[in-house]
This record gives structure tokens, C-alpha cells and sequence, in this order.
């Protein structure tokens, strides 16, 4: 477990293909830039995968590429705990490469793919695969996520110890699309989690409640027609989950919590001394059932898009840190599969390359965070949450150059098929969003400057 990724490549050092001799990558200085939106303008310079200073009038080496930080604002590269890639298996919506991308131009610097791919990441073969293509493509860490049970059936404990002690050092389980609801499975996976020294996340769905269910159920649903999905479905799972986290005294992440009583049961649980952390995505911050008056595909989504008070207490609990971080749940699918009856849609939408604007939108413009708010909930928190010390990190000299510049004052219009994602399924379409990512750097190298990616910069490891 405390083994260092064996094939970690040195990502300042890009290998010239060919040659076979290692260049470094220049320096990057970034002017005049307002660090997590507070104080004096400062220059901040990285290179050697590092922050190798910080202050006025710095001097850089001839070759550094220099980028105008004024008005814009420095924090962490974002993390996100939860990530769905479609590789391998549905590389119709998405691949590593393509998702990568998305992850760069949306600020990150790692991503966790989820293990619902096909085949299913319950095996060291698939999420070291994962891991070493991610590498490869370069543009992101992408950290494989494992199966909690073979195939996420449910009954049968994947082979977790063999997965962590992978090249992709798998540090988080989830059977997320489906609920671990089997109590004594839940528990067993927790028992098993807190030895490995790994985390469970739970997708928190009480099958039995949400046979056939595709909409938040209350009057709308009612009124529309539609097979309802109760809060209950997912607050009975979380208090379940509180409890046998506690007993088993293993830690449970919540993944995608979208009621009010969700947020009253993590309070409840934290103040307990359980330890439970949980994520809520960005479209459950700013979007409501209201929504599905026009029985449009794309907004259907697991859990389902609630009610605006729902909303207005998941934006209180991330302002209060009961809500410990954000977290997309980017899930790309086929024009086919949402573009179709409302039942018959598959669930999810796209969120790695809007979801800093949704987070400016619903929380810093209304004031419930500040930028320095903004880095604990998108990079500092999850990074702690699954245990990354290399993300998340102060930005201070000697730190991991893995940073994000974003212009607070910059608008944009979502255009799904101007997104790097290979499906289109955005819920934001022709929405005008405030705030951009400028450049985003992983390890001192850029691997999104206004708008581009840069690709073609991967270590090669195959
Ligand atoms: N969120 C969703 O509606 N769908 C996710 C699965 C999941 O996160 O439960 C997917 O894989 O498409
Ligand atoms: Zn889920
Ligand atoms: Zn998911």
C-alpha cells in the first residue's frame, strides 16, 4: 500500500519520442496573479514539477512561457472524486483521451473514474489499464476507482487488496451506478476497506424504493406522470451506511447526496464522530425538477434532480462544510441514449468542463463561498477525502506545481458540441455561465491554456 506508483512517470521530463533522451519542460511564470482571489497581485514561477517561487518581478529562464494573471485568480488543481470515462467499453461517448481533456479545460488535475465501465473495473487488469493509459494521455491523473463487488452485482466482494496494491494503486471502491445494498456486503466491504487503508463510496439508492423510478418523487413528478423516486431511497442508505461505518470504524464517502435530509443525516452523523464525508455534484446545486416539464431526456439523472428547497440546502451544507466537496459525476452518453422518451433515457450528464462556473454561479456569487472556498471544496477536500498528497496542496513554494488559473469575471456559452467529451449531453446547453478556466498545470507542465488542451505531451508509458 505504501509502495510509490512504480511507473509514475517524472512529468516535467517529456520523453522525445525517437530519441530517447528526456527534455524538460520550461518553465511556466504567471504575472500579476491574485492567490486563492486574496491579497496583492504576485508572480507565481513553476517549474521542476514544482512552485519554485512566489513574489514581485520575478525572473524566469529565457524559454518560460509567460501568461498574464491579472484579474484572474490561483488555486489548486481541482480533484474530482467522481468521474465516469466510458473506457473501456463505451468509447462512443467517451474515452480516457477525450474525458482527459474535458478534465483539463474544466481546471482539473485528477479525476477518479468510476468502475462502471465494461468490462467492469473489479480487477487489477482493467483499472491498472486505466491508470497507465491516463498516463499516457497525460493530461490528467486519472485514478482508477474499484469495484466494491464482481460485476457490481452486489453479492461478491471484488479482489480490493489486489487492486490498491496495483500500478494503479486503486484508493477508492464504489459500485456507484448501483448501491452496495446488501447490509452484511456493506459492512464486510467496510471492515475490509479500514485494514487496506482505502475508501468506500456510496451510491445511496434502496433499490427496493426505486423500482422503475426516473424522477424526484413529489408533484411534479406526479403532475408529469412519472415513476417517482422517493428521498427516503437515498436517506435510508446514508443513515444505514452512518451506522455500520461506525461500527465497523472504516470511513464511507457519499457520493452525489441530493436531499436536505441527506445533508441533516451527514450533520447528524459527523457530530456523532462518524467518519462520513459526502460530495454533491454540481447540477444538484443550481438545477430542480422543474426542469423536466419539457420531458427532455438530458435532464434525467441519478440521484434525480430535486426541489429548490432541496437545492438551497445542499448549497447551505457545502457553505457549512457538512457538504465536504464537489464533485461532477460527469457521465457521458449517446445522443440515442438521451435523445429518446424521458423513461427510456439513460441517466446522467456531462459536468467536468462547467462545473467551475456552476460552482461561481450557485455558491461564490451568492456569496456562500469565497475563492479560498472554492480550492477546500473542488481540490483541498477531496484530495484529503481519498488520501492524494500530491493535489490539493498550499500554494507555497516546494509545493506540486498542479494548479489552476481562472478569470472570475470571464462569461461563456455552453455549446454541447464545442465540448472536448465525445457525447453532447450537457444540461447547461446555450446557458451563459460566469467564470473561466484560463491554463491549467499538472506538474508544472500546461495542459489546458485558453481554451486548448495540450496534447501529445503524455509520458508514454504503455
Ligand atoms: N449519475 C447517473 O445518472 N449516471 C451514472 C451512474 C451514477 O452515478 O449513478 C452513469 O454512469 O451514467
Ligand atoms: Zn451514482
Ligand atoms: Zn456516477
Amino acid at each position: 500500500m505504501t509502495e510509490p506508483y512504480t511507473d509514475r512517470p517524472s512529468a516535467q521530463k517529456t520523453k522525445n519520442s525517437g530519441t530517447g533522451e528526456d527534455s524538460v519542460s520550461p518553465q511556466v511564470l504567471i504575472r500579476n496573479v491574485l492567490v486563492y482571489g486574496e491579497g496583492a497581485p504576485t508572480d507565481v514561477l513553476l517549474g521542476d514539477e514544482q512552485i519554485l517561487a512566489l513574489g514581485t518581478d520575478l525572473e524566469a529562464s529565457p524559454d518560460a512561457e509567460v501568461i498574464d494573471g491579472a484579474g484572474r485568480i490561483l488555486l489548486p488543481g481541482f480533484v474530482d472524486l467522481h468521474t465516469h470515462l466510458r473506457e473501456p467499453g463505451r468509447e462512443d461517448t467517451e474515452t480516457i483521451d477525450t474525458g482527459s481533456a474535458a478534465a483539463a479545460l474544466g481546471g482539473y488535475t485528477a479525476v477518479f473514474a468510476m468502475a462502471n465501465t465494461d468490462p467492469v473495473a473489479d480487477s487489477v487488469v482493467v483499472t491498472d489499464h486505466v491508470w497507465r493509459r491516463g498516463q499516457e494521455v497525460g493530461l490528467v491523473d486519472v485514478h482508477p476507482v474499484g469495484a466494491v463487488t464482481v460485476g457490481l452485482a452486489g453479492t461478491q466482494l471484488a479482489e480490493m487488496g489486489t487492486m490498491a496494491a496495483g500500478v494503479g494503486r486503486v484508493r477508492m471502491f464504489s459500485d456507484d451506478g448501483h448501491c452496495v445494498h446488501d447490509p452484511l456486503i456493506m459492512r464486510r466491504a467496510l471492515e475490509y476497506s479500514s485494514s487496506l487503508g482505502v475508501l468506500i463510496a456510496q451510491h445511496a439508492e434502496e433499490p427496493r424504493l426505486t423500482a422503475g423510478a426516473v424522477a424526484h418523487e413529489g408533484p411534479t413528478a406526479a403532475r408529469l406522470g412519472l415513476a417517482g423516486w422517493p428521498r427516503a431511497a437515498e436517506e435510508s442508505i446514508v443513515a444505514r451506511d452512518a451506522l455500520l461505518a461506525r461500527d465497523a470504524g472504516a470511513r464511507v464517502h457519499i457520493c452525489h447526496a441530493s436531499t436536505a435530509g441527506t445533508v441533516e443525516l451527514v450533520r447528524w452523523a459527523k457530530a456523532q464522530g462518524i467518519p462520513i464525508t459526502a460530495e454533491v455534484t454540481p447540477h444538484h446545486l443550481l438545477l430542480d425538477d422543474s426542469r423536466l416539464e419539457t420531458y427532455d431526456g438530458v435532464n434525467r439523472v441519478n440521484p434525480p434532480l430535486r426541489e429548490r428547497s432541496d437545492v438551497e440546502a445542499l448549497r447551505r451544507g457545502l457553505a457549512e462544510g457538512v457538504l465536504d466537496c464537489v464533485a461532477t459525476d460527469h457521465a457521458p452518453h449517446a445522443e440515442q441514449d438521451k435523445c429518446c422518451e424521458f423513461s427510456q433515457a439513460r441517466p446522467g450528464m456531462l459536468g467536468l468542463e462547467t462545473a467551475l462556473s456552476i460552482v461561481v454561479e450557485t455558491m461564490v456569487r451568492p456569496g456562500l463561498l469565497d475563492w479560498r472556498g472554492v480550492a477546500k471544496v473542488m481540490s483541498e477536500r477531496p484530495a484529503q477525502i481519498v488520501g492524494l498528497d500530491d493535489q490539493g496542496r498550499p500554494l507555497e513554494v516546494g509545493e506540486p506545481a498542479n494548479v489552476v488559473l481562472v478569470d472570475p469575471d470571464a462569461e461563456w456559452t455552453v455549446r454541447g458540441p464545442e465540448l472536448a467529451s465525445v457525447a453532447h449531453n450537457t444540461p447547461y446547453e446555450a446557458m451563459t455561465l460566469p467564470g473561466k478556466v484560463v491554463a491549467t498545470v499538472l506538474r508544472g507542465r500546461i495542459t489546458a491554456l485558453d481554451g486548448a488542451v495540450r496534447p501529445g505531451t503524455g509520458s508514454g508509458v504503455r
